[in-house]
């Protein structure tokens, strides 16, 4: 250890030295929950100093030592064991035993992100990365039905799912929304999601809806003999009302898998997605994070990354979060934090900003073992029989301000194909309409996969060429 690191040591009052071990054995024993946040100090503190209180006060302790503490209640401190000065990093490990017992992971935010967002001593702290002990994950439920069960319902691989969100946002009746639906269906898309705001409201009830895209999809699939899957938004005032809604889904008669339950898992609450998880595991849970944004920005000095809460979300069982466009559509977001977390969350392993994370306990050397069928297909965990071997998928969902032309750019950032896209606008404002907008989204795919240049395509193909000269055009109005 350095001397500036032994002088801030010594800076530490004896409260804060219960918080601090620089020398902590082996942090990836098992035993503990790992973070590594962004801190700058707001107050009279030194970084260190600031980063046992931010220990202290997320995990045992509150800002004075107090009388009542036992010998094992300070086991359970959470423990400042690296600092970086420079890059005004410090890393904390929480003994996961803090945390409720039954895979409860709004528990485990109430105490990383809870109070120390809101504490005097920080200007700045930010939880960047986390890190689960294969111990810790095999207590939480991750996802249950995945993407990997959807594309077998929809027999669609190797290519994106291609959706929609269906515009305007609101103010369509049931059967103008459902309309809608049918026409991006019958333009050879995949799947439609309620924009998140979709509920009951007087102009659309909530029953009506239900009731006219359950006819809609029906004649899409005669008429196209595909598959077609709608995401209904279930969030709801209460607990009742998100279970009605997914029970009206359920008794409407839609084939088991062409429906996923969409839930806005910030504003309605990680207990409402574990809700979901548990009591619909064949059902396709749809994570739609508007707010994130709140603690996600970069330029927020507060919060947490797109990793981090993706990652959570695996772990809370979500079968999918979006996880951004990273820049390559019309919401902030870089690859280096969008990509990481798509692949963070999709992979069986992946390297994430400061930690490897493996979602099994079987070492990777051993494929075999957890049953992998070969290497391709790495990222599924196939589990055989009962037993553990590791958390399965969440499926990256990629939207906002995307359109057909915008496929490719994205797909060459993401690198891979396994992942939900839904286009709004890049959809319905294709001056053909909704069914020639699906048309060019199907057509631009089938480019990426031909390997051939959308321009070129899109000499033949009426609707893609239409649509790479609107939004050429419109992106150039834009600017
Ligand atoms: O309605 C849309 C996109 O519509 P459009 O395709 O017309 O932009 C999505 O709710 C958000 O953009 C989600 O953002 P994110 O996926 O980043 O959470
Ligand atoms: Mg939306």
């Amino acid at each position: 250890m350095n001397s500036i690191h032994d002088d801030l040591i010594r800076s530490l009052n004896s409260k804060q030295e219960a918080y601090v071990n620089l020398e902590l054995p082996d942090p990836t024993n098992g035993e503990y929950l790992l973070s590594v946040f962004h801190l700058v100090p707001g107050g009279k503190f030194n970084v260190l100093q600031a980063a046992a209180e931010v220990a202290a006060e997320s995990s045992t302790g509150t800002n004075f030592k107090v009388n009542t503490e036992t010998s094992f209640s300070k086991t359970m401190n959470a423990l400042v064991y690296q600092i970086d000065l420079e890059r005004e990093l410090v890393w904390i490990a929480y003994p996961w035993r803090l945390f409720d017992r039954g895979g409860n992971v709004q528990n485990i935010l109430t105490y990383i992100v809870g109070n120390i967002l809101g504490m005097k001593e920080v200007a700045a702290l930010k939880l960047l990365d986390v890190w689960f002990s294969p111990s810790m994950l095999e207590q939480y439920d991750g996802p249950s039905y995945t993407v990997d069960d959807m594309r077998k319902y929809l027999d669609v691989y190797e290519r994106p799912i291609l959706g929609t969100i269906v515009k305007p946002k609101m103010g369509l009746t049931s059967a103008e929304y459902a309309e809608v639906c049918y026409d991006f269906w019958a333009g050879g898309g995949d799947f439609v999601k309620n924009d998140e705001p979709q509920a009951n409201q007087d102009f659309c009830p909530y029953d009506k809806m239900v009731k006219h895209v359950k006819e809609a999809m029906d004649k899409a699939v005669r008429e196209t003999g595909q598959k077609k899957v709608h995401s209904f938004n279930v969030s709801a005032a209460d607990f009742d009302t998100m279970i009605q809604r997914c029970e009206m889904i359920i008794n409407a008669g839609f084939e088991p898998g062409s429906y996923a339950f969409l839930i806005d898992g910030i504003t309605a609450g990680w207990t409402a997605v574990q809700t979901l998880r548990r009591r619909y595991p064949n059902v396709f849970i749809h994570f739609h994070r508007a707010a994130h944004g709140a603690f996600t920005r970069p330029e927020n000095p507060l919060g947490f990354s797109v990793l981090v809460l993706s990652k959570f979300a695996r772990l809370a069982g979500a079968s999918g979060i979006h996880t951004g466009t990273a820049g390559v559509g019309k919401m902030k977001g870089t690859p280096e934090e969008d990509v990481v977390a798509a692949h963070g969350i999709q992979y069986l392993s992946s390297e994430g900003h400061f930690f490897k994370q493996a979602w099994t306990k079987i070492p990777e050397t051993d494929k075999d073992a957890i049953g992998l069928v070969n290497e391709d297909v790495a990222h599924h965990v196939i589990l055989e029989d009962d037993s553990w071997r590791g958390m399965k998928k969440c499926c990256p969902i990629v939207s906002g301000g995307l359109n057909p032309v915008r496929l490719k750019p994205f797909i060459d950032v993401m690198g891979n194909v396994d992942f939900i896209t839904t286009m709004g606008s890049g959809v319905h404002a294709h001056p053909g309409g909704t069914q020639l907008g699906a048309r060019a989204l199907v057509q631009a795919c089938d480019a990426y996969l031909k390997g051939i240049d959308i321009q070129e395509y899109s000499r033949g193909h009426e609707e893609l060429a239409q649509a790479i000269e609107y939004f050429a055009k419109a992106s150039k109005d834009a600017m």
